[in-house]
């Protein structure tokens, strides 16, 4: 499988990604955001940062890059496309995942370790998580996941919610909500379930030196799941 990792003018996780999938032996390039080919990627990833300054929204201004014809046209076609973060914020704003992620409900850039509850059981990235919860890392300031009533019970119905905050425990509470995203929402996937979007970053915990393998566990679900 042969990875392309989207680079936007203020895209500042995008290493990350790329370095997080050699580790995991996997082929990934860069795709600036002014080109217009997909360089052959089966797997499209919109990085974490800072696209065009965060002005007007986050993810707004990056939505209309020359690349996200391809991307969309991409997702269209069933690709598969996973938006970490700002890339989350990306995704939302191209429409091609429902509802929204507003200022985080203290106003405040949040950079932490959080717990995430695995939800979807028949979702490609998060199918084969079994454990309570996962400790990823979070940094944004405008994550607070939001949607309309509608919205929300479609997501639920379908099984497109794919994480939920939580606890150490796995408890999803009002406590461990840390930006207080709409019933705790981390990450959520589309109706056709080849887009994923979420804001905690697992390829901040995917190598060994930082202690925390959990996010490669995340990132493991795709190596499995796409080969199927
Ligand atoms: N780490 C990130 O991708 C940050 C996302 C975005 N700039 C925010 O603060 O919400």
């Amino acid at each position: 499988m042969k990875f392309g990792v989207v680079v936007f003018p203020g895209s500042n996780c995008d290493q990350d990604a790329v370095d997080a999938l050699e580790l995991m032996d996997q082929e990934v390039v860069k795709l600036w955001h002014k080109d217009h080919d997909l360089q052959g990627c089966d797997f499209i990833i919109l990085p974490g940062g800072f696209s065009y300054g965060d002005y007007l929204r986050t993810g707004s201004v990056a939505r209309f890059s020359p690349i996200m014809n391809e991307v969309i046209a991409h997702a269209n076609r069933g690709g598969y496309l996973m938006g970490i973060c700002n890339g989350f914020q990306v995704l939302a704003e191209a429409r091609l995942v429902p509802g929204v992620l507003l200022r985080n409900a203290n106003q405040q850039y949040i950079c932490k370790n959080i717990y995430l509850s695995p939800q979807s059981p028949d979702a490609l990235l998060t199918a084969g998580l079994d454990r309570p919860a996962y400790k990823i890392p979070m940094a944004h300031g405008e994550g607070r996941f939001f949607a309309d009533a509608d919205t929300l019970k479609s997501l639920n119905d379908n099984g497109q919610v794919l994480f939920r905050y939580c606890d150490e425990t796995g408890a999803i509470t009002d406590a461990a909500n840390p930006n207080g995203s709409l019933e705790n929402i981390a990450g959520i996937t589309n109706k056709g379930k080849n887009v994923f979007g979420m804001m905690p970053h697992p390829e901040r915990a995917a190598d060994p030196a930082l202690g925390n393998m959990d996010g490669r566990l995340i990132l493991d679900q795709i190596l499995k799941t796409v080969l199927v």
